[in-house]
């Protein structure tokens, strides 16, 4: 039997507004009813900017316990969704264009990034993208690389800075390589790991995916790229959090994103509106939008 199942009508009526405007790969998203609430004609309006900027529509996604970590250790995979929520992320996979991890993600997870939820087809499949600034991911026998010769995934993308040509690998697996110049880190990009040196901006990484043909987003992880997002609502249109009935401990991988201050003053860092909760076996998913 199948790792993930068929999310029930209720459950994808509850993701819809959350869900990339356009018609989906996943044709059951047209049998669920639009609700009519203000929710939806946020979504509305959200859907008719994002046709119109330069930027791809973005999804935060991801699963954290009750003490707010995504892993019990530094580079330890760890099950935080149920089955059920495990579904729901495999249904949102077939939703977007792309999905994006972190290398710090690659590396120690080995993730396979593609949607196994019930009937998707290659075409339904995301187009995987590590951010790999200093070219640290060895494709060569990944699980991503694995799925896309078997044609159950599609070639990953890397997004990296420029290098000598003498350095630059090539590579039949890898189905392109996007180069982009870093920069001084933005105060909001300066998390704990981020500010140490040169990052890439995500307003760049973003539109150089949506240039790519890229309409849709789901970034998944990890730490140091949900953190550093959250404190750009001006680039995420939706967040869909996982919360596992758990406590992973101290010394887990946290998701918390830079401290904020307002006129001297600290302030909440980031703030969801226009929230809506759903229990989806033990877990509870939380949807929202960043507060601008
Ligand atoms: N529970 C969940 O939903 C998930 C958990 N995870 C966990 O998260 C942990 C990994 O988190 P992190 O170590 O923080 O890794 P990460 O996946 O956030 O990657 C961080 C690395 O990506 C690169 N990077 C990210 N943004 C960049 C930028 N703007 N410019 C240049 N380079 C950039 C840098 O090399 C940086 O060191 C793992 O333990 C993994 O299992 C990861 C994804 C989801
Ligand atoms: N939604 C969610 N719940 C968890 O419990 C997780 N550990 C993760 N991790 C993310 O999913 C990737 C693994 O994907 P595959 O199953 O290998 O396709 C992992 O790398 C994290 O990005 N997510």
């Amino acid at each position: 039997m199948s790792e993930v199942s068929e999310l029930s009508d209720l459950e994808k009526a509850f993701l819809q507004p959350y869900l990339p405007p356009g018609i989906s790969k996943h044709d059951d998203t047209v049998q669920v009813p639009l609700r009519t609430t203000p929710i939806d004609r946020s979504h509305t309006e959200i859907a008719a900017q994002a046709e119109e900027s330069s930027l791809p529509f973005v999804t935060l996604t991801y699963a954290c316990s009750l003490d707010s970590m995504i892993s019990l250790a530094p580079g330890l995979r760890t099950t935080l969704s149920g089955p059920e929520t495990k579904s729901m992320t495999h249904y949102l996979r077939t939703h977007h264009d792309a999905i994006l991890v972190g290398v710090g993600t690659a590396i120690p997870d080995d993730p396979g990034l593609n949607s196994r939820y019930p009937g998707a087809t290659l075409i339904m499949q995301p187009r995987p993208v590590v951010v790999d600034p200093e070219m640290r991911w060895n494709v060569n026998g990944s699980k991503l690389a694995q799925l896309a010769q078997r044609g159950q995934g599609k070639a990953p993308w890397l997004i990296h800075t420029p290098r000598k040509v003498e350095m630059e690998p090539s590579h039949d697996l890898v189905g392109k390589r996007i180069f982009i110049t870093a920069e001084a880190a933005t105060p909001s990009e300066q998390t704990q790991e981020l500010s140490k040196r040169r990052n890439i901006s995500w307003s760049a990484i973003l539109k150089n995916l949506k240039a790519e043909g890229i309409e849709s987003v789901m970034i998944e992880g990890g730490a140091t790229v949900i953190s550093t997002l959250l404190s750009m609502p001006e680039l995420v249109n939706s967040v869909i959090v996982t919360v596992a009935p758990t406590w992973l401990g101290q010394g887990g991988v946290t998701v918390s994103p830079a401290p904020k201050t307002d006129a001297g003053e600290r302030v909440n860092a980031a703030r969801l509106q226009e929230t809506t909760w759903h229990q989806f076996g033990a877990d509870a998913v939380l949807c929202g939008r960043l507060q601008l």
